[in-house]
């Protein structure tokens, strides 16, 4: 009996969509069907053929179609969403909320008839909102709709702690919290070197370099790309949230959950630390905030929902 393997699909085959596919596959966590408007139906089948064909060089078994057909997605774990516009130059991501969050619904509705039963991870901008229209639309458990912000966040604030000590990307620990947003907050007293909590490492001056650099993370590759946002990053991203949760590895990852009382808020959609596993969201952990850290975050979940009072589709 052939073995049958896990699968995921892509919404959106452009250039985080694409790429995520691609790294998907090398690590062989699924087959992958690559899912994108009937009017770019070739250029995406074309995109996961040319993957396909990289596979006997690289070595990696998984299948990659591509298609504008829900069909070909039944039956997946996971659906990951980055359909929709990115932003260019002078733009917020808050600029694509309209746009994107009716793209979000009509991708949603057909997710919901074909994959009723996935895990369903977005990345589509403004992603805090997203999720949320997604959460309305696909009517899924809370655990199964997971936004991306916080892996992301947390990558680029660990890369310039790296960077500025000198020492293995590998060594550093931290996280960041809230909206996904220039007022996200990465958590400075929760982070460390090797164990060593970077405050006894790095000067109080350049770790609000860090922490600002970090918060104006995208909009620094969106300036330097001239056309679009960032998307490795972004794709690695997505692939270490399905890893965890296609390998059930219980994962400590910041991801955007819906928060029912957690941190004091309500209905809200917002990047927390999580357990991420074969359940998706299986626990959100409640830290210790001091009162400054606390009016950072309420001042972050208040962008977030100023955004979502503005969504009219
Ligand atoms: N949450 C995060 O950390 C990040 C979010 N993003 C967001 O991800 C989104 C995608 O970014 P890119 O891939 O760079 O954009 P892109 O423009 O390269 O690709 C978007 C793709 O979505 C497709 N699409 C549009 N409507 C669709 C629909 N109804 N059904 C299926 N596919 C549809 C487009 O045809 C296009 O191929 C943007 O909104 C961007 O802001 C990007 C990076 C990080
Ligand atoms: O900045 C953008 O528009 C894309 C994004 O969310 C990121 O790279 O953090």
């Amino acid at each position: 009996m052939a073995i049958q393997r896990k699968k995921i699909t892509v919404v959106g085959a452009g250039f985080t969509g694409a790429t995520t596919a691609y790294m998907l596959a090398q690590k062989e966590l699924a087959d992958v069907v690559l899912l994108d408007i009937p009017q770019l139906e070739n250029p995406t089948k074309g995109k996961a053929l040319d993957m396909l064909e990289a596979s006997p060089v690289q070595g990696f078994d998984s299948n990659i179609v591509g298609t504008s057909n829900y069909e070909d997605a039944a039956g997946s774990d996971i659906v990951i969403i980055t359909a929709g516009i990115a932003r260019k130059p002078g733009m917020s991501r808050d600029d694509l909320v309209n746009t994107n969050a009716g793209i979000m619904k009509t991708v949603c509705e057909n997710i919901k008839q074909h994959c009723p039963d996935s895990i369903v991870i977005i990345l589509s901008n403004p992603v805090d909102a997203m999720t949320y229209v997604a959460y309305q639309t696909l009517g899924f458990p809370k655990n199964r709709v997971i936004g991306q912000s916080g892996v992301l966040d947390t990558a680029r604030y660990c890369t310039f702690i790296a960077q500025e000590l000198n020492v293995s990307v590998e060594d550093v620990r931290g996280f960041v919290l809230g909206g996904h947003g220039d007022d996200m907050v990465p958590l400075v007293r929760y982070s460390n070197v090797g164990g060593i909590p970077i405050e006894k490492l790095i000067a109080s001056d350049r770790i609000e370099a860090i922490v600002q650099r970090t918060r104006t993370g995208g909009g620094e590759i969106v300036n330097l790309l001239g056309n679009g946002s960032a998307y490795y990053a972004p794709a690695a991203s997505l692939v270490q949230m399905s890893e965890a949760i296609i390998k059930d590895k219980k994962r400590i990852i910041p991801c955007i959950a819906l928060l029912e009382g957690e941190y004091g808020y309500d209905n809200l959609f917002m990047g927390v630390p999580t357990i991420l596993g074969g359940d998706g969201i299986e626990k959100i952990f409640e830290l210790d905030l001091t009162s400054d850290e606390k009016a950072a975050l309420d001042k972050s979940a208040q962008s977030v929902r100023n955004v979502i009072q503005i969504i009219n589709i």
